[in-house]
C-alpha cells in the first residue's frame, strides 16, 4: 500500500458557491488503504469534500488537489476507481429513463448510468454484480426498475453497485440512510471486511454508532474548515462532540464501537 498514491492530497483548497466560500482547507491527505470518518454539523462541508474527490466540484485557482496522485482526470476513468454511496447518487438512478436493477449494478463497472452499446460487459461483471446483489439481500429485485423500489431497496442496490467492481476507494455519504436495522448491521459488517482488506474508505455519518472499529481517524469539519483531524480515541469524546454539534452529547465506548446520547 505504501507505494500507492493517496486517495486525496490537497493544499490551499477553497470552493465557492453563490459567491460564498463553502470549503476552505489548508491541507488534508488521505493515504492509500487509510480509512477516516468525517463528522460535522449540517452544512459544514462534508459532501462538498466528497464532490471535490469525484470532480463534481472544483476549487478556485491556486489550489493543489491530487486524486490518486493525479491533478487532472477523465471523470469516468476516475469514477471507475471509486465506489460512491450517497443520496445524490441514488436520486440519479430514480430519474428517467428507467433503469433496471442488474443494469444499474453492472454499469458501475463503467461508471455510467445504465449500459450502452459500445460498452463490452463480460460474464464476470454480470456474475460479480449478481453476487453483490445477493450479498446485500437484493437479488430478488433483479428485473425491477430502480424507480419502482422503496428507499431501502434502492439503497441496497446502490451499495451492490458501489462494491461489485471492487473499487480502490469507497466514498460513503450517510451510506446507511434508508436501511432497516438488519440490513444496516449486515452492511456495516461487510464494510468492516472491506476495510480490513485495505480499501481506502471515507465515511460521512451523523451516527457515531456507525463508525467502524477499523476506522481510526476522525476528521471534523466546521463551517467549511478543518476543526480537528486525529485519532478516534482522542476525538470521539463527549467534550469534542458537544463542541462540534453545539449541544450536550455523552459519548460511550461500547467494545470496539462508540455510542452517543444527547443529554437532556
Ligand atoms: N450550489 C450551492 N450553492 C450555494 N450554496 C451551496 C451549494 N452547494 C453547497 N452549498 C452550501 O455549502 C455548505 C456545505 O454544504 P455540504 O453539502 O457540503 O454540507 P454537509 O456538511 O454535507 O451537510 P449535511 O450534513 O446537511 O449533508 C452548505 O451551507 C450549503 O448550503
Amino acid at each position: 500500500m505504501a507505494d500507492e498514491p493517496p486517495l486525496l492530497a490537497l493544499a490551499s483548497v477553497r470552493v465557492m458557491a453563490d459567491e460564498a466560500c463553502i470549503l476552505d482547507l489548508s491541507a488534508l491527505t488521505v493515504g492509500a488503504g487509510e480509512s477516516a470518518a468525517i463528522l460535522g454539523a449540517n452544512g459544514s462541508g462534508k459532501s462538498t469534500l466528497v464532490k471535490l474527490i469525484t470532480r463534481q466540484l472544483y476549487p478556485v485557482w491556486g489550489a493543489e488537489l491530487r486524486i490518486f496522485g493525479q491533478d487532472s482526470w477523465n471523470v469516468f476513468e476516475l469514477r471507475k476507481l471509486l465506489g460512491i454511496i450517497s443520496s445524490t447518487e441514488q436520486l440519479d438512478f430514480d430519474a428517467e429513463p428507467p433503469l433496471e436493477v442488474l443494469d444499474c449494478v453492472v454499469s458501475g463497472f463503467f461508471a455510467s448510468r445504465g449500459l450502452w452499446k459500445h460498452q463490452h460487459y463480460t460474464r464476470e461483471m454480470i456474475d460479480a454484480s449478481r453476487a453483490a446483489l445477493e450479498q446485500v439481500g437484493a437479488g430478488h429485485l433483479i428485473g425491477r426498475s430502480m424507480a419502482s423500489l422503496s428507499t431501502g431497496e434502492a439503497r441496497r442496490v446502490l451499495i451492490a453497485r458501489a462494491l461489485a467492481h471492487r473499487p480502490r476507494a469507497l466514498l460513503l455519504d450517510e451510506p446507511c440512510a434508508g436501511l432497516d436495522p438488519a440490513a444496516r448491521h449486515h452492511f456495516l459488517n461487510m464494510l468492516r471486511e472491506i476495510a480490513r482488506g485495505g480499501t481506502t474508505m471515507l465515511l460521512i455519518t451523523h451516527h457515531i454508532e456507525e463508525i467502524l472499529p477499523e476506522i481510526d481517524r476522525i476528521v471534523m469539519l466546521r463551517d467549511g474548515r478543518l476543526l480537528h483531524d486525529g485519532a478516534k480515541a482522542d476525538l470521539l469524546t463527549s467534550e469534542r462532540l458537544t463542541d462540534l454539534f453545539g449541544l450536550p452529547v455523552t459519548v460511550t465506548p461500547r467494545g470496539d464501537w462508540y455510542h452517543a446520547d444527547i443529554r437532556a
